[in-house]
């Protein structure tokens, strides 16, 4: 049982020295639950009419931020080794909610916790409250919340309950704003009908894991139209389920038979599925890798040959720097496109991307809405983690070509990965790394 006090895994700064392949990597690699189904699955538990039990959810500091979030409302998490019981309670401040770095904390929560009473405080990380949340803040006061601030911190005033309706909005900077309202529009009063006016939505596919699991939990939602989307009002069941593996998560792994040589296996690939790191299989493969999807295990095999590609990565940005990091290696220029939204993730990932590629001896630019690498000799250096899980397993990638790559701190893989560098030691010495549920 998760008590309001208890601690949340901290992110510790560690700098770390990226071990380089000596030989191909041969190795089966369990990755721990998705970060994105365990925590939608727990802002749709703490709604239900009744007990949810989550099977082999993602433990990372995520998800305990998330899992804090509720328990601090009110919400009752046990927390087995195995599977998490979410038993629902009616909604109640006072409470002062730690973010973290999180967008699908920071995105997700706000619009659950105005249907709490009392005040609710919302605060996060240095770098979160540089991340955009006007857009969904603003939407909840059009649909009658009660809320302080246009940025973290902030402070949702509870009433009970949220009158909804019709929203407009701008999503063109983050899916989680389409996401974090749906997600809760089933609690409104005239649900949700949320429309779409901008540039395009980045993320579809996380829109359609949240359209999945609403449905799954018998909420109507028509997204029939374009940018549009309506969440009917009413009662939501519990989601009993199994969270598949991160398949983002996944993909550091598999980068590294690409650039190492060898194969990694990743057991429980789902067979289909919303999470947009299920793309790794064809944007691995258009580099150069071997991949296979044979009973369940995903293989990437390296053929000792990448290519550089160009790619427009709107739908699946969560994987930008994975590709960045093996795109170093390739025979020719490659150029991603479609990601200027990044600029607004944990920290702006196409300037860090090009920064730490430039320390390392690299050549790579920004452009408008992406970067362009070019591959020539690298050096060893310091590769900063900004902050951002996914820089600092970037930095491992690249690691292991290059010799000297120091990662100044390691420490930021706990917010979906903890135990990263110890997974990828395990790798690296062709033993089977271990999930952590
Ligand atoms: O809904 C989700 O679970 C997520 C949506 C995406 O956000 P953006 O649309 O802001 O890129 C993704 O990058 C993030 O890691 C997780
Ligand atoms: C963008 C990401 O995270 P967040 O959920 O914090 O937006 C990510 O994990 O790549």
């Amino acid at each position: 049982m998760m008590g309001e006090n208890d601690p949340v895994s901290p992110t510790t700064s560690t700098s770390w020295p990226a071990p380089t392949a000596s030989r191909p990597v041969d190795a089966t690699v369990a990755v721990p639950g998705s970060k994105s189904l365990t925590n939608r699955a727990l802002i749709l538990a703490a709604q239900a009419t009744g007990p949810s039990r989550i099977t082999a959810p993602l433990r990372s500091r995520d998800t305990d931020l998330m899992a804090a979030a509720l328990t601090a409302l009110g919400v009752r998490i046990d927390q087995g080794p195995r599977s998490w019981l979410v038993t629902p309670a009616p909604l109640r401040g006072p409470a002062v909610i730690d973010t973290g770095l999180a967008g699908t904390v920071m995105r997700f929560f706000p619009p659950l916790a105005v249907n709490a009473v009392g005040d609710v405080r919302v605060d996060g990380d240095e770098y979160a409250r540089l991340r955009p949340m006007a857009t969904i803040l603003n939407a909840l006061r059009d649909l009658g919340a009660d809320i302080d601030g246009d940025a973290l911190p902030f402070v949702v005033h509870g009433h009970g309950s949220l009158r909804g309706g019709t929203v407009r909005i701008d999503a063109s900077a983050s899916s989680q704003f389409v996401s974090g309202l749906m997600l809760s529009g089933a609690s409104y009063r005239d649900g949700l009908t949320l429309v779409h006016t901008g540039k395009p939505v980045p993320s579809m596919p996380h829109i359609e894991m949240t359209v999945d699991m609403l449905r799954e939990v018998g909420v109507g939602v028509d997204d029939s139209g374009a940018n549009t989307w309506r969440v009917e009002p009413g009662p939501i069941s519990p989601w009993n389920r199994t969270v598949e593996p991160d398949l983002s998560n996944a993909t550091p792994f598999l980068a590294a038979a690409a650039v190492a040589g060898g194969s990694v296996r990743i057991p429980d690939w789902p067979a289909s599925t919303t999470q947009p790191g299920d793309a790794i299989r064809w944007i691995l493969s258009l580099l150069g890798a071997a991949v296979d999807l044979t009973d369940g295990t995903l293989t990437v095999t390296g053929t000792g040959t990448l290519t550089g590609v160009d790619l427009d990565l709107h739908d699946v940005g969560e994987l930008t720097p994975t590709i960045a990091a093996v795109a170093l290696f390739a025979d020719g220029p490659t150029r991603l496109r479609g990601i200027g939204h990044l600029r607004g993730h944990e920290t702006d990932r196409l300037g860090a991307i090009v920064a730490n590629i430039r320390a390392i001896g690299g050549d790579a630019d920004e452009t408008d809405d992406g970067v362009v690498i070019r591959p020539r000799p690298l050096t060893g250096g310091l590769w900063g983690a900004w902050a951002d899980h996914r820089m600092a397993t970037a930095g491992a990638i690249v690691g292991l070509r290059v010799p000297g790559l120091v990662v100044d701190d390691i420490g930021t893989t706990a917010k979906t990965l903890p135990g990263f560098d110890r997974m990828w030691a395990d790798m690296l010495a062709g033993t089977a790394a271990t999930d952590n549920g």
